[in-house]
């Protein structure tokens, strides 16, 4: 997780990238599968690798899923001492054992074709009026202290899989905020990101925010993978 930051090429050039032969493969290959399914939409946009897909849940697989989120959530472990309200959802691990969220896992490598054991364990996360996820990126800043633990558990994140379990009253959108896309949450959706760009590197690009729900409360689980296998 990293802090905007403005685009320096040679900068860039120079960052360490150490899992970038392997979230390069990554990507050709979940690109090529997205690109041959029907059911997948593409974000029109060039800088960023973002897909959508309608109905990935049914209705009362997606009301199955929050009454799990209810039960597990806690308020979310990235707060910053700083910015104490960077990150004010309430979110936690869903049983991996449960009946659906199983169904969401095989499909999503039914989509991706990643194998799940190189997936972070699926968060659910729930916001309530006012909360929100500000602007960040999924992507670990691999010149932070942090990095040297997250490597060894699995290395840098490639794709983000998120579901949006319900449509939300107002306020609550995924903002794209270097590419000036907002996703309004729609019950059972699917969107899919590549953290990286096709070179491997990290992408700045895919920069995003919760954006404080207004009315209603937001529902989303999130499966994160990783460049190989997850896990001590
Ligand atoms: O809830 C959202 O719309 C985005 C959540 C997010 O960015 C995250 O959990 O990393
Ligand atoms: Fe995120």
């Amino acid at each position: 997780m990293v802090q905007p930051d403005p685009i320096d090429e040679h900068a860039e050039r120079s960052r360490p990238a150490p899992d970038r032969r392997a979230l390069a493969a990554i990507g050709d290959k979940v690109r090529a599968r997205l690109a041959a399914d029907p059911t997948v939409y593409r974000v029109p946009v060039e800088r960023a690798e973002i897909f959508a897909v309608g109905d990935f849940l049914d209705a009362h697989e997606c009301e199955h899923v929050m009454r799990l989120i209810d039960e597990v959530a806690r308020p979310s472990d990235i707060t910053r001492d700083a910015e104490p309200d960077f990150r004010t959802s309430y979110s936690g691990d869903v049983p991996q054992s449960d009946p659906v969220v199983r169904a969401v896992e095989r499909r999503l490598y039914d989509l991706l074709g990643i194998d799940l054991a190189w997936g972070e364990t699926v968060q659910g996360q729930r916001y309530t009026v006012g909360q929100q996820f500000k602007e960040h990126c999924d992507w670990f800043d691999t010149t932070q202290g942090y990095w040297r633990a997250e490597g060894q558990l699995g290395g840098q994140r490639s794709w983000t899989a998120m579901v949006y379990l319900n449509t939300v009253e107002a306020g609550g959108v995924t903002e794209f905020t270097r590419l000036g896309v907002t996703i309004p949450p729609q019950a059972g959706a699917l969107l899919l990101w590549n953290n990286n760009r096709p070179d491997g590197r990290v992408n700045w690009d895919t920069l995003h925010a919760a954006l404080p729900v207004e009315r209603g409360v937001k529902y989303v689980i999130t499966k994160w993978f990783r460049s190989r296998r997850w896990g001590a």
